[in-house]
């Protein structure tokens, strides 16, 4: 079986998501425990325990998840649809704890002058980071405001130069990929997340461009977390992963007999209350419970993935190049059998 590099993956010929490719362990680990790999990272200037952003969505982060999530050692950025922004900066208190949020192009002076007060880094949250008018946003926020920038979506590389030179900080890589994202069946636009990735890492690289790769959207598991950190993603945004934790906006709902919480995309009809440009769907997922258990999963998975691999950190695990290609029986083989 051919072992491909990224390289190899990048240059396949058809595009490529987590479920097409898997990890290969091919040396001998000198790992002796998985609790002493270390996948510290730093993002933006952010100290990281867990290499995870929440994703700007009303039903994933509000001020109580961004809290959480910052005490773990994780990022949450907080939405901009519902009440947080405005809940935020009702008093010095109660941003304590936040360190990201999310604006839309239509983000005024007033609102961006007390986010710059709280130097937090801005996401400029939109489906389609090449545009021209995404680019001047993220020019006048750090020309007038000098905070870090993330802004997005991109499937390919081809535009990574003129994101730079907006001043963007970070890029969210994935159009179409989302759990709630009908995109590509409304458009026909997108391809596979790890081709995106791919496709967006050698650009960065080949170009010595100082921006990081946010892999978002598709990832479903710990193990989707490190294929996504292996084919050169420095965080993942996670949506679905996160959705129906106790941190979440929104209530718990009992029904037959099972605890449940709302997930929407930001383009359903739910979160834009007007039938134009849906490109989202709205679902119930169980309850999960506290989101330290979903960090802690990853947290685990990750390092244990990092032992087979002979990874000691993020970085060695970027640099690893061991993939393979699943055929569809080989993808199911792997999964668990009642
Ligand atoms: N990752 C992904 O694949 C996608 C993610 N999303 C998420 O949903 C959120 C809401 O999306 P949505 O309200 O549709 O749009 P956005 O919030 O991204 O809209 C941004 C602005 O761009 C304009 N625009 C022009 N062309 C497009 C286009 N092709 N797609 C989207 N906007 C366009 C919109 O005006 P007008 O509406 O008048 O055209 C609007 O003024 C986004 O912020 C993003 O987080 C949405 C779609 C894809
Ligand atoms: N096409 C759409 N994409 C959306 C929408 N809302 C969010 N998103 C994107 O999905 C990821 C989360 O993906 P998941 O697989 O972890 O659930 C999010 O960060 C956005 O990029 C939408 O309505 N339409």
């Amino acid at each position: 079986m051919k072992i491909y590099t990224k390289k190899d993956l990048n240059e396949y010929s058809l595009s490529l998501t987590y479920d097409d490719i898997s990890l290969v362990p091919k040396e001998i680990s000198q790992v002796k425990s998985r609790t002493e790999v270390n996948i510290k990272s730093k993002f933006l200037g952010i100290d990281l325990s867990v290499p995870v952003l929440a994703s700007p969505m009303d039903t994933v982060c509000g001020i109580e998840m961004a809290r959480e999530l910052n005490s773990l050692g994780c990022i949450g950025i907080v939405n901009r649809f519902d009440s947080s922004l405005e809940e935020l900066f009702k008093d010095e208190k109660s941003s304590e704890g936040v360190q990201a949020v999310s604006i839309g192009l239509n983000a005024e002076d007033e609102l961006l002058e007390k986010i710059a007060e709280k130097n937090f880094l801005v996401c400029i949250d939109t489906a389609n980071a090449n545009n021209a008018h995404v680019l001047k946003k993220c020019e006048e926020v750090k020309k007038k405001y000098n905070l870090k920038v993330i802004i997005g979506n991109v499937a390919h590389g081809e535009t990574l130069t003129r994101l730079v030179d907006a001043g963007a900080d970070a890029v969210r890589i994935g159009i179409g990929g989302g759990s709630m994202c009908t995109t590509s069946i409304q458009t026909g636009i997108g391809i596979g997340q790890v081709s995106s990735l791919l496709d967006v890492y050698f650009h960065r690289e080949e170009l010595k461009l100082n921006i990081a790769l946010i892999a978002d959207g598709g990832i479903k598991s710990p193990g989707d977390v490190a294929k996504a950190l292996a084919a050169g993603a420095d965080i993942v945004m996670l949506g679905r992963m996160l959705a129906g934790t106790k941190e979440t906006p929104g209530e718990v709902i009992k029904y037959n007999d099972q605890l449940w919480k709302k997930y929407r995309g930001s383009a359903s009809f739910g979160v834009k209350m007007k039938g134009e440009f849906i490109e989202g769907e709205e679902t119930m997922v169980p309850y999960k419970g506290p989101v330290q258990n979903v960090i802690n999963s990853i947290s685990d998975g990750l390092k244990s993935s990092m032992s087979y691999l002979n990874c000691n950190s993020l970085d060695e695990l970027k640099h690893k190049d061991c993939f393979a290609i699943l055929s569809t029986s080989s993808y199911i083989e792997r999964l668990p059998k009642k």
